[in-house]
């Protein structure tokens, strides 16, 4: 088995703020992240994937068509969007970079073609925090 994995960039606004809670108590949880100003951040999001390499090819799986899956499901919904407001796949969600993660594997994983695993989602909201997630 070898993993494969591209990774894609996007930039997006978001808030932390749980509506459920009043201002006091989400800026006592979130601190600055709950300023209703928004703020964005510069998402790197790496997509692994695993299968046996094709004997004839030498690839796990294409890596230009992995790309141009991740860009048609993902990253275009995503890119220059506002995570609370304009995505329709993180609509109810607290817009955590967990949360986010998750999405995007549900997103993702009905595009992998047969024969190829989606094995992880890693995403870096900043260059020091990231996620990653296993699908499980
Ligand atoms: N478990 C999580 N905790 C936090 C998340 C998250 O998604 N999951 N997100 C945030 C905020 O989005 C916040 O903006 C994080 O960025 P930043 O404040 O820049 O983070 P740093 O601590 O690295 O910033 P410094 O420059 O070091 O202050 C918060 N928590």
């Amino acid at each position: 088995m070898v993993y494969l994995t591209r990774q894609e960039h996007f930039n997006a606004a978001h808030r932390l703020y749980n509506p459920a809670w009043d201002d006091a108590k989400n800026e006592a949880v979130f601190g600055k992240c709950a300023n209703p100003n928004w703020h964005g951040h510069n998402y790197d999001l790496l997509v692994t994937v695993k299968a046996k390499p094709n004997y004839e090819t030498g690839f796990v799986f294409d890596v230009k068509k992995l790309s141009t899956i991740i860009r048609e499901h993902v990253t275009e919904k995503l890119d220059h969007k506002n995570l609370n407001e304009d995505v329709d796949f993180m609509q109810g969600k607290m817009c955590s970079t967990e949360n986010l993660a998750i999405e995007i594997w549900k997103q993702l994983e009905p595009h992998i073609p047969a024969g190829i695993h989606l094995h992880c989602i890693k995403l870096y909201e900043t260059p020091r925090i990231y996620v990653e997630y296993f699908g499980e």
